[in-house]
């Protein structure tokens, strides 16, 4: 790895899920190309190594310290103490603090130079929230208030590589799916779209799409919120009244929209042919679609942050905690995808 490759900080997330062991499977495979450095307890990382058989040699840095190149095996670490020793698949709310410090520790070095990007290994909400932490929704609202903006907006992203490999497949390199709404009850989802929040997400959209993702000009297909789209009314009044009056002034200032269209069928290998990232109203509309089609392949990426974080598509798999039945497919391609970002936010800044 050379040494001047971007620094990923990789957060080992909710300590008695899957995270910890994803980490040091990150460190023994095929390396991003990146150097990476695991955010997270030396002591947990060492007792999951241990528990599962995997050689992985920790170097204990500070927080922000430099971090060398280093050989597959051997995991750079920027500590943060558990509250409590952790088992596997069981949720402990005294170390809700600890996952959050993680995370501020790798926002702070993004911001501050010593990291080039932030991949998260997957967090608990829950446990966040019965410790007490209101109003917790996830990485990426946790994110946007840390980092000071109004808005962001999660699109999830299947690897390039596993459409180049489907035959038949008509849609972009990768199927991208950003959400208008994220983690908020169904109940709540009609009212959280308003013009002014969709305008503000197609803008975010569309700007990241050309800034992280190298797409001149972008093709985004916009869901309607109702079955069939509303119906021209009949099921549903939001198309009409909020929606499309948004697409119909954006497409004015040259942004290219199809929609709104009907959720069902613009899912479809036709619809998504030349489609460059769907905008789905809602996280259930969007994200089953996603995972169907690459889950294990795919990475969560937050847009209209001031620095690049990415995820894994998958949560904290609580059930398969400490027993090496882990996939580390989309931490890799998480790493990759920030790797890939870092370099291209890099190239744009000294052009
Ligand atoms: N990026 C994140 O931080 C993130 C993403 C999604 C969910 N979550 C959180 O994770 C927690 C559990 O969520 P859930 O149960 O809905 O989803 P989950 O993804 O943890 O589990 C769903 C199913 O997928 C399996 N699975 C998940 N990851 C896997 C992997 N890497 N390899 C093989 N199988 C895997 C699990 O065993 C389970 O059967 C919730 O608190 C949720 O909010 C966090
Ligand atoms: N909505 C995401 C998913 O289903 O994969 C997940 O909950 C992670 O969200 P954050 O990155 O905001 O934690």
């Amino acid at each position: 790895m050379p040494p001047t490759a971007p620094v990923l900080a990789v957060t080992c997330g909710e300590p008695a899920g899957i995270g910890p062991e994803l980490m040091l499977q990150l460190a023994l495979g095929e390396p991003p190309p990146a150097r990476v450095v695991a955010v997270g307890d030396p002591t947990l990382l060492a007792e999951r190594a241990e528990r599962l058989g995997l050689e992985v040699g920790l170097l204990e840095l500070q927080p922000g310290e430099p971090v060398p190149a280093v050989r597959p095996g051997v995991l750079p670490v920027w500590p943060v103490a558990l509250r409590e020793p952790s088992r596997p698949g069981r949720l402990d709310v005294a170390n809700a603090g600890y996952v959050l410090e993680t995370l501020d520790v790798a926002i702070a070095a993004c911001r501050q130079g010593q990291a080039d990007a932030m991949v998260t290994a997957p967090l608990h909400k829950g446990v966040i929230l019965d410790a007490g932490h209101v109003g917790f929704r996830g990485h990426t609202e946790y994110l946007r208030d840390a980092c000071g903006v109004d808005e962001v907006v999660m699109m999830l992203a299947t690897d390039s590589a596993l459409h180049a490999a489907q035959p038949g497949w008509q849609g972009g390199a990768a199927l991208r799916v950003a959400l208008a709404t994220t983690h908020l009850p169904l109940r709540e989802v009609a009212d959280a779209i308003s013009a002014t929040s969709l305008e503000r997400i197609l803008r975010i959209l569309h700007a990241d799409l050309i800034r992280w993702f190298g797409v001149a000009a972008p093709r985004i297909a916009v869901c309607g919120l109702n079955p069939h789209a509303g119906e021209g009314g009949h099921l549903g009044r939001e198309e009409i009244e909020v929606i499309a009056p948004c697409l119909e002034r954006l497409r004015k200032q040259g942004f290219v929209l199809d929609g709104p269209l009907p959720a069902d069928t613009l899912f479809t290998p036709r619809h998504l042919a030349g489609v460059d990232a769907v905008l789905a109203m809602y996280h259930d509309q969007g994200l089953p679609v996603l995972k169907y089609a690459g889950f294990g392949r795919a990475a969560n990426i937050t847009l209209g942050l001031p620095i690049v974080r990415t995820s894994v598509d998958h949560g904290t798999a609580l059930d398969l905690a400490g027993r090496g039945l882990a996939d580390a497919g989309s931490l890799r391609v998480a790493a990759a995808l920030a790797a890939e970002m870092a370099c291209r936010g890099s190239a744009a800044a000294t052009s």
